[in-house]
């Protein structure tokens, strides 16, 4: 089953075109990881797929059946952020006329704290929660509303080996029940580890395919 569908695709702000004639496809249970240098269109590519952007040329077709959860890539929590990382997760239920979850609420975000190891720190305040501890908090974020599409931009850019790997098994679990996963990165190993299929973006062209077949840069490249 396809989850997205991009076709010949071109993005511009004003006369900048910054993505121009892409197409590719994630289908279900894709894990596609987004590789290209600073300044290629990856971060426009997202906010097109979230409908921010409206394209120039081309289509980007989201089936209905399909629902994105986002993890953007910068965020600035610092230490005197007052919710606590369950909170946190909670502030992504829909909107709803009574101030306070149900319990169909409440047990999924119960939920998502224990598939996100977040059990043991779930009331400690998020700003004092590790650079790790926090992706997990995001991830369980972006997935409390059961998206069949998740989309990480750079969330692991901050991390020690050790989260990154952490994080990205987590991730792994979730894609092995059916997620999809879109996943921009500039860590061309982790990209090899952890990807199905890739898209390669160079600013001038662009290519995609099954994951042994990314062409990584020799070293000192855009790694
Ligand atoms: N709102 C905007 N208005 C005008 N130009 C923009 C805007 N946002 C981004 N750009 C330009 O579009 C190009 C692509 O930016 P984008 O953030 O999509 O790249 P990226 O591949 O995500 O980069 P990075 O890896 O550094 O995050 C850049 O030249 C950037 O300066």
């Amino acid at each position: 089953m396809t989850v997205v569908s991009v076709d010949d695709l071109t993005v511009a702000y004003g006369s900048h075109t910054v993505i121009d004639h892409l197409s590719f496809t994630i289908n279900e249970g894709d894990f596609l990881v987004v590789v290209g240098e600073n300044g290629v269109g990856k971060t426009t590519l997202v906010r097109s797929m979230l409908g921010f952007l409206k394209p120039k040329k081309g289509t980007i077709d989201i089936p209905q059946n399909t629902k994105i959860g986002y993890v953007p890539q910068f965020r600035n929590i610092d230490e005197e952020y007052p919710l606590s990382i369950k909170d946190f997760v909670a502030l992504n239920t829909k909107p709803r006329i009574i101030p306070w979850l149900t319990k169909k609420e409440r047990d999924r975000v119960n939920r998502m704290i224990r598939e996100n190891n977040l059990v043991n720190i779930a009331e400690r305040p998020l700003g004092l929660a590790s650079g790790g501890e926090k992706q997990r908090a995001y991830l369980a974020q972006a997935l409390l509303p059961d998206p069949n599409l998740l989309i990480l931009d750079e969330s692991t850019a901050s991390l020690d080996n050790e989260m990154k790997y952490e994080l990205l098994d987590l991730v792994t679990r979730f894609q092995q029940n059916g997620l999809s996963v879109m996943f921009i990165t500039h860590d061309w190993d982790l990209a090899q580890q952890y990807g199905t299929r890739f898209l390669y973006m160079t600013g001038k062209s662009y290519e995609t395919g099954p994951i042994n077949e990314l062409p990584v840069p020799a070293k000192g490249g855009t790694k």
